[in-house]
């Protein structure tokens, strides 16, 4: 059996997918049965690093997705608009779908695996999440029968490289970034990577798979890493922890419907396995019953990770439909099923630990009364620690206890109003 392979996109990933798939010695003998019929690009005059058979290349993507001979579309282009249209045209055609795009599948998920459904036929998307990392074929099958209750993770390579690099040299965001982006880890508008949006559409699909019922994208609660300072990770530092953007989802109160689902920078315990996950790497730390805890880490982003996660769900599918006497029968275990939204508890209800850096005017007693202050919020403090003096101003870092956020927020409100309040630089959240 030929099984052909319509390839929408050949940049980072496109290309190294199309890499893998020409060159399949002693790789898994099912890839000699996996042919590239069409590749669809913006641009016929760009220069390849692979090259195709001639009149493979093509800027007519609806063309491919309602090709009789293409058995599965494979979508590399990422973004929202033309991604989703054309997976759903596919869909309609009866072609099975593999995807690397969070973005798409977060906001349109349901109508997407909703065709899926209908029409017989399998959407897949190891890439989407944590590159080349299995993490959503285990959340399906090997951790299947588990009660999860926690996934935490490091899910967007670009930050967490640049994160690292900040840490490790004190070096400028932007040079970082620009270097990301050469290295292929960024998206193609960055802002999705840095302001945290990227991380955010993550979390919401292995939400969705972990806890069994859809997330509603925009109520991910999403802060990025552009107010993370080189002040903040050297105080960070010193006081036991590495600052980290961490997507996590969980179930707050058990034996209860509501989620917490989030994306912040987080001061993390430099003794938590998250904390030594650095530059590109990602890894996610799933919490269940009876398995307790289980971590997947690897390579995050990149063109041969990526491409190795794009090439395993085709090789999924195809040894699917070789087994298949038919017409498929959607595996249970390969296919999305949910069918409901799960509710998301608001932020203010959540409890957490709050580091909050904060610049004050050098006057007796005024320490006493931001502890007061909190005090009356019902916010109880695990340390107050100041950090420096300058021009008679001091620099103070609060640590709290888990506190319930809305109550942090209401005593920050009042504080704000105080005369020896100079700035409030700093407010992130402690794992
Ligand atoms: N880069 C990474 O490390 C990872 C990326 N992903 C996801 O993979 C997907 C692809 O990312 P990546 O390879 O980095 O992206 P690139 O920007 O490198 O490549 C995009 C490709 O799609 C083509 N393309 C874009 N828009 C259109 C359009 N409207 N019509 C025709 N062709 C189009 C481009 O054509 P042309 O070449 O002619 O410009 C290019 O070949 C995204 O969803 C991304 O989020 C997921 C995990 C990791
Ligand atoms: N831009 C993303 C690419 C992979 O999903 C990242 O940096 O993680
Ligand atoms: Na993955």
């Amino acid at each position: 059996m030929v099984f052909k392979v319509g390839l929408l996109g050949l940049g980072t990933v496109g290309t190294g997918t199309a890499k893998i798939l020409l060159d399949p010695e002693g790789r898994h003998p099912l890839l000699q049965s996996i042919e590239i019929c069409k590749v669809g690009v913006k641009s016929l005059s760009k220069s390849r690093q692979v090259s195709l058979p001639p009149d493979c290349l093509t800027t007519d993507l609806e063309a491919i997705v309602s090709d009789p001979a293409i058995d599965v579309v494979v979508e590399l282009i990422g973004g929202l608009e033309p991604a989703r249209s054309l997976i759903l045209k596919a869909i309609k055609q009866g072609k099975h779908i593999v995807t690397a795009n969070k973005a798409v599948i977060s906001r349109y998920g349901d109508q997407i695996f909703t065709a899926a459904n209908q029409a017989g036929v399998y959407v897949m998307l190891e890439a989407a999440v944590g590159g080349g990392i299995p993490v959503i074929q285990p959340l399906k099958q090997g951790l299947g029968v588990n009660r999860i209750q926690a996934v935490t993770g490091i899910v967007n390579g670009t930050t967490n490289y640049i994160l690292t690099r900040m840490q490790n040299e004190g070096g400028d965001f932007e040079p970082i970034l620009a270097e990301a982006q050469r290295l292929g880890y960024a998206e193609a508008d960055p802002a999705a990577d840095v302001d945290g949006f990227d991380a955010a559409d993550k979390i919401a699909i292995l939400a969705s798979l972990a806890f069994g019922g859809r997330i509603k994208r925009d109520e991910v609660y999403c802060e990025g890493i552009r107010q993370v300072s080189a002040a903040d990770i050297s105080y960070a530092d010193k006081l036991g922890f590495v600052i980290k953007l961490l997507a996590i989802a969980k179930r707050p109160y058990p034996n209860q419907p509501g989620l917490q689902v989030r994306v912040h920078p987080t001061l993390v315990p430099k003794a938590h396995p998250l904390a030594s996950v650095n530059s590109v790497y990602n890894a996610i730390l799933v919490e269940g019953e009876p398995i307790g805890q289980v971590m997947f880490f690897g390579p995050g982003a990149g063109a041969g990770p990526t491409a190795s996660a794009v090439v395993s769900d085709i090789i999924n599918i195809a040894a699917t439909l070789t087994s298949a006497a038919t017409q498929p029968v959607a595996n249970p275990l390969l296919a999305c099923s949910h069918q409901h939204y799960s509710p998301i508890i608001p932020n203010a209800e959540l409890f957490s630990r709050l580091y909050l850096r904060l610049l004050v005017k050098d006057q007796p007693k005024v320490i006493g009364r931001l502890g007061n202050c909190f005090g009356d919020h019902g916010v109880s403090l695990e340390s107050v620690v100041q950090i420096g003096m300058q021009d008679k101003i001091a620099e103070l870092v609060v640590i709290t206890h888990e506190v319930q956020e809305g109550a942090f927020q209401a005593a920050l409100d009042e504080i704000r109003g105080f005369p020896e309040i100079q700035d409030i630089p700093s407010l992130l959240r402690v794992l």
